[in-house]
C-alpha cells in the first residue's frame, strides 16, 4: 500500500492510515477472506481499518495525476500562484496597493509606434464587394493580396479602383497578373504568372515559354509579357516592391534587378513575317492526371506535350541574308485554368469515375451526376491572353494547341484570332500510327513508350499514358463530345 499523502510517522492521521493499510492486508491475505457483509458491518460501525483513502487531497497530486506527464508541479504552481517565490511579485495582486499613473509621466511617455495599413478596413471593403458583386451566383472575387495599393488594369478599357488594395468585379471581367517568376523545367525556363481576377475566387496560372526574355540582346520577337504586371500600381510603388513581384527584365539575380516599365512590350520590332504565331494551350486542371499519373485520361501528358511543343526552338530565314537561316527559341504559354473535372469539381470527377467503372462514358457519368458534359468557361483565358499582349487587334494571333471544337469557338467568340489549330495527338496513339505506318510518320515526334518518365513535366513526364480506360475516354471524346481526332481504328 503506497502512501500517498505525507510521511510524517509522528502524524496521527498517518499511523491511523497505516494501521488501516495493516488491518486490509491482513485481512486480504488471511486464510477466510472477509464477505462483503463483514465489510459493509465494519463500515456502519465506522470502523478506521476500511477508511476510505481519499479523505485529504493533495492538490499538487492531484494535477500531477490529472496531467498525465504533461503537467510538472512547476507547471502547477506557476498558474496558480504566479507570484509565489518572486519577491518583486509581492503585493502585485493585492488591488488595494495599487496606484493610477501619474498624467505627467504619461505625457512625458513616448508616443507608441503605430502600423498602419494600406488596406481599407474589412467592413468596408466586405460592403463593396458585395455592391460591386456582378451576380448573385458570381463567388467574391478575389482580393488584391499583396498590400499594395493598385490601379486596377482592365484588359481592355482601363477603371480605377475604388479601393485601394482590391481587384473590383464588375460587368467587364478583369484579369490581373499578381506575380511572376522564373521556373526551371525539364523543357527549360518558364515564367509562371498569377493572375487575380473579377468573376471568380480561382487563381488561373498562364505558363509563359519565352526565354528570350532572360538575354539582354534585342530579341527579333516581341516579349510575351503582362500588361497588368508591367503596369505601374501605385505612385508610392518602389523598385523593390515591381522586382519582387516579378516586374522586371532580363535574368534576375543578385548582380542584376532591373524594373520593367509599362513601355517594355512595345519596346520591340513588330514581329517578322517568318516568325510562326506563338504556341498557346489553354489547359484545365486535372489532379488525376497530371499529379497522380493517372491514366484514365491524358491530362498530364498533355501539359507535358504543350510545355515541349511550346519551347521547340523555331527554324527562320535570316532578316539580313534570307539564304541563311536563324533559329529562335520557342514561344508561347500554356494558361492553366482551375476549372478541375471540365469544371464540375474533383469531387463530382471522382464520383463520375465510379459511375464510368459501372460501365458509363465520361459524358454520360457527368449528366447522371445532374451536371453538364462540360461546364467550362473560357472568359478568363482570353483575358489572360490578352493581357499577355496575344490574340487582339494590334497584337499577334496565336496557334491553339487543341482538338476541342468547343474551346477554338468559345475563344473566338471571346475575340481570340486564332491562326492555326495544332492537333494534340495522344502519344501511344502516335506511336501505333506510327508502326501502322510503316514507320512513315513524317514530323511526329514519336515516343519510345512508357519508360520516359525521367524528362518532362508532371508525373506523367515524358512518358504516355495508354491503356483501354484510356482509349475508352478518348473514344468518348471524339464520337461525343466532336473532338478532331482521328480515331486509331479509322486509320
Ligand atoms: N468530368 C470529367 N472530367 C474529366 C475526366 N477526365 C478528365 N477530365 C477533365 O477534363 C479536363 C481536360 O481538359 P483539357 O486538358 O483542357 O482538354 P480538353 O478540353 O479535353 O481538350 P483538348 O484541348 O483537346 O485537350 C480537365 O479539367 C480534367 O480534369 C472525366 O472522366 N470526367
Amino acid at each position: 500500500m503506497a502512501h500517498l499523502h505525507h510521511d510524517d510517522p509522528s502524524c496521527s492521521c498517518c499511523i491511523e492510515h497505516s494501521l488501516a493499510d495493516l488491518a486490509l492486508l491482513d485481512a486480504l491475505t488471511a486464510p477466510d477472506l472477509p464477505s462483503a457483509a463483514d465489510l459493509n458491518l465494519a463500515a456502519k460501525k465506522k470502523q478506521h481499518a476500511y477508511k476510505r483513502r481519499d479523505a485529504d487531497l493533495d492538490p499538487l497530486l492531484l494535477a500531477a495525476a490529472a496531467s498525465y506527464g504533461s503537467v510538472t508541479r512547476n507547471h502547477y504552481t506557476h498558474d496558480f500562484f504566479p507570484a509565489v517565490g518572486d519577491p518583486r511579485s509581492e503585493g502585485a495582486y493585492d488591488w488595494t496597493k495599487w496606484q493610477p499613473e501619474d498624467p505627467a509621466a504619461r505625457q512625458e511617455r513616448r508616443p507608441r509606434l503605430k502600423y498602419v495599413s494600406r488596406q481599407g478596413p474589412r467592413s468596408q471593403k466586405k460592403q463593396e464587394t458585395k455592391e460591386n458583386t456582378p451576380s448573385a451566383d458570381a463567388a467574391e472575387p478575389l482580393r488584391d493580396s499583396c498590400n499594395i495599393a493598385t490601379s486596377s488594369t482592365t484588359t481592355s478599357a482601363s477603371t480605377s479602383s475604388t479601393q485601394p488594395g482590391l481587384l473590383p468585379a464588375s460587368a467587364e471581367l478583369q484579369v490581373k497578373c499578381m506575380a511572376r517568376t522564373r521556373v526551371p523545367t525539364p523543357h527549360g525556363p518558364v515564367f509562371l504568372h498569377l493572375y487575380h481576377n473579377s468573376k471568380d475566387n480561382k487563381e488561373h496560372l498562364a505558363m509563359v515559354v519565352d526565354p528570350a526574355q532572360l538575354e539582354d540582346t534585342p530579341q527579333l520577337a516581341p516579349p510575351i509579357r503582362s500588361r497588368t504586371l508591367d503596369a505601374v500600381w501605385s505612385d508610392s510603388e518602389t523598385e523593390a516592391e515591381r522586382i519582387t513581384r516579378g516586374a522586371y527584365v532580363g535574368r534576375l539575380s543578385a548582380h542584376s534587378q532591373r524594373p520593367s516599365r509599362p513601355a517594355d512590350q512595345s519596346a520591340c520590332p513588330p514581329t517578322l513575317d517568318t516568325i510562326p504565331s506563338p504556341l498557346i494551350r489553354i489547359h484545365s486542371e486535372c489532379f488525376t492526371g497530371e499529379t497522380i499519373g493517372s491514366m484514365r485520361c491524358d491530362c498530364g501528358e498533355q501539359l507535358d506535350e504543350a510545355i515541349r511543343q511550346i519551347a521547340q526552338p523555331i527554324t527562320i530565314p535570316s532578316p539580313t541574308d534570307p539564304a541563311q537561316t536563324v533559329t529562335i527559341p520557342g514561344r508561347g504559354a500554356v494558361v492553366y485554368l482551375r476549372q478541375e473535372g471540365r469544371g464540375i469539381g474533383l469531387l463530382s470527377k471522382i464520383r463520375a469515375y465510379n459511375l464510368q467503372d459501372l460501365g458509363h462514358d465520361t459524358v454520360t457519368a457527368n449528366l447522371m451526376l445532374g451536371h453538364g458534359a462540360d461546364e467550362r468557361g473560357y472568359a478568363i483565358a482570353a483575358a489572360i491572353v490578352r493581357d499577355l499582349g496575344m490574340g487582339t487587334d494590334g497584337m499577334e494571333g496565336v496557334r491553339l494547341l487543341t482538338n476541342n471544337p468547343d474551346k477554338m469557338r468559345a475563344l473566338e467568340e471571346e475575340g481570340i484570332r486564332i491562326v492555326e489549330r495544332v492537333p494534340m495527338v495522344p502519344r501511344s496513339w502516335q506511336r501505333i500510327q506510327h508502326a501502322k505506318l510503316g514507320g512513315d510518320s513524317a514530323g511526329v515526334h514519336v515516343h519510345d513508350g512508357a519508360d520516359e518518365r525521367e524528362g518532362g513535366v508532371t508525373m506523367i513526364g515524358h512518358g504516355e499514358v495508354y491503356g483501354d480506360d484510356l482509349d475508352k475516354y478518348l473514344r468518348t471524346k471524339v464520337l461525343r463530345m466532336g473532338h478532331m481526332l482521328p480515331l486509331l481504328s479509322d486509320l
